[in-house]
């Protein structure tokens, strides 16, 4: 029976479909399917064939890959990016060497905020060319599926420019864009006596954002000198009920027990989670909630303490992985990078880590029904490693393991080998 295919990759070591219903969560997220001497069909842009190598023999495609025993996995999902920004804080890092810390920077007016002048100073084609740099980067990385916030704003103008500018990204670029509105992302300084009525402008922005259909999530940064727990209950409480799915910074640097508010508001995703509670865990393991989590962020914040990864797998929280790519805590587009701290760091396993940059990441944004995995009927989203292993990646960190990227079955990055001249 011959079949024919626009795209057949063949030859490949280890295929990682990431097979499986719903979010990994316990024993699931430690096993890891891998077909041996797989290959894959691709028509119309979306999966048509995976199966074993030996069953292509009488297969035709416009275009054959050969993975030469390659990698390959979907493409990856980043679920927590605040890609959206003007300027950039490395004037911060001598503070930081001098043990300032980060909400210190804050209250001095410097982090967030600085970014928040630098925001509203950038036009919003300034805007889409910076975020499109990065995006590009990000793709090369083996990207497919981007979440991206607002929160650089604090006003009507500027928040709506950055989710003007992620939804034209999503429009322009083969990337596919998740928006979060976090305009409860600082106090700006005019409001620092009566952040409640700041929160209430912000809320009022939300029927425009559901007008322009501008974002799908809402998200607040609950933290010590920001937003208190009463502040973010109120907050998401208001935006669930226009409709939004909510997510929020919780537990970054302090305990507040935003983890626990996670659950109690049925958030799609917790995210930092750094101090979260056991009882936070408990609650977390016997939800929907994805525990989304950032190392890079604690590697970049110079903290001692990491989210306690282990205790979350063991107790059955679906646990995701995200750059938290931002201009302050964490200035890196690398999710590869992610894989390696989430080893050496959260103590995860190559195959829980596969799991938490794919499909739990991508039901951390609910994407989890098209992005993550490889399955027939889905996009094409796949990524060609030039490793031969699932192992190889998050154990040779820092670098860019990647080969090629097919985004619907299109392929978008083609990374050589540097020719010896
Ligand atoms: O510092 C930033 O720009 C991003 C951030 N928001 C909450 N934690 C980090
Ligand atoms: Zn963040």
């Amino acid at each position: 029976m011959t079949k024919h295919f626009d795209t057949l990759i063949v030859n490949i070591g280890q295929l990682l479909t990431m097979e499986g219903d719903g979010p990994a969560k316990g024993e699931r997220m430690k096993t890891l399917p891998v077909l041996e001497h797989a290959a894959v069909g691709i028509k119309d842009g979306k999966i048509a064939f995976i199966g074993k190598n030996e069953e292509t023999k009488n297969f035709h495609a416009d275009r054959m890959i050969n993975a030469s025993g390659k990698l390959v996995s979907p493409g990856l999902v980043d679920p927590h990016t605040h890609l959206v920004f003007g300027g950039s804080r490395e004037h911060e890092l001598v503070l930081k060497q001098q043990g300032v810390s980060y909400l210190e920077i804050l209250k001095r007016g410097g982090g967030i905020l600085s970014t928040v002048q630098a925001t509203r100073k950038a036009s919003e084609e300034e805007l889409f060319e910076k975020a499109k740099f990065h995006l590009d980067r990000m793709l090369s990385y083996g990207v497919t599926t981007v979440e991206a916030k607002s929160g650089y704003g604090l006003d009507e103008d500027t928040e709506l420019k950055q989710l003007r500018v992620i939804k034209r990204l999503q429009n322009e670029h083969p990337v596919d864009l998740v928006s979060t509105f976090l305009g409860a992302h600082a106090i700006p300084p005019e409001y620092k006596n009566n952040p409640d009525d700041f929160l209430v402008r912000m809320l009022n922005l939300l029927d425009i954002i559901q007008k322009e259909e501008l974002a799908e999530f809402v998200d607040i940064f609950c933290e010590t000198d920001v937003f208190t727990i009463e502040q973010s209950r109120m907050f998401l409480q208001a935006a669930e009920a226009k409709g939004f799915n909510v997510k929020i910074h919780a537990d970054e640097i302090d305990s507040l027990g935003g983890t626990e508010l996670a659950v109690e508001l049925g958030a799609v995703s917790g995210d930092h989670l750094v101090g979260a509670s056991a009882a936070g865990i408990e609650r977390l393991a016997g939800s929907d909630t994805i525990a989304v989590l950032l190392p890079g962020t604690s590697f970049y914040l110079g903290k001692e303490k990491y989210a306690r990864a282990r205790d979350m797998i063991e107790a059955g929280v679906a646990v995701a992985l995200a750059t938290d790519f931002n201009p302050g805590s964490s200035p890196t587009e690398n999710l590869q990078l992610m894989m390696s701290f989430a080893a050496l760091k959260l103590k995860m396993t190559p195959e829980e880590i596969w799991h938490a940059v794919t499909v739990n990441a991508a039901y951390a944004i609910n994407r989890g029904e098209e992005a993550g995995r490889i399955a027939l009927g889905r996009k094409a989203d796949i990524v060609i490693w030039d490793a031969t292993n699932y192992a190889y990646i998050p154990y040779h960190y820092g670098v860019n393991h990647v080969k090629t990227v097919l985004k619907k079955g299109k392929v978008v990055v083609e990374r050589g080998r540097n020719d010896a001249t």
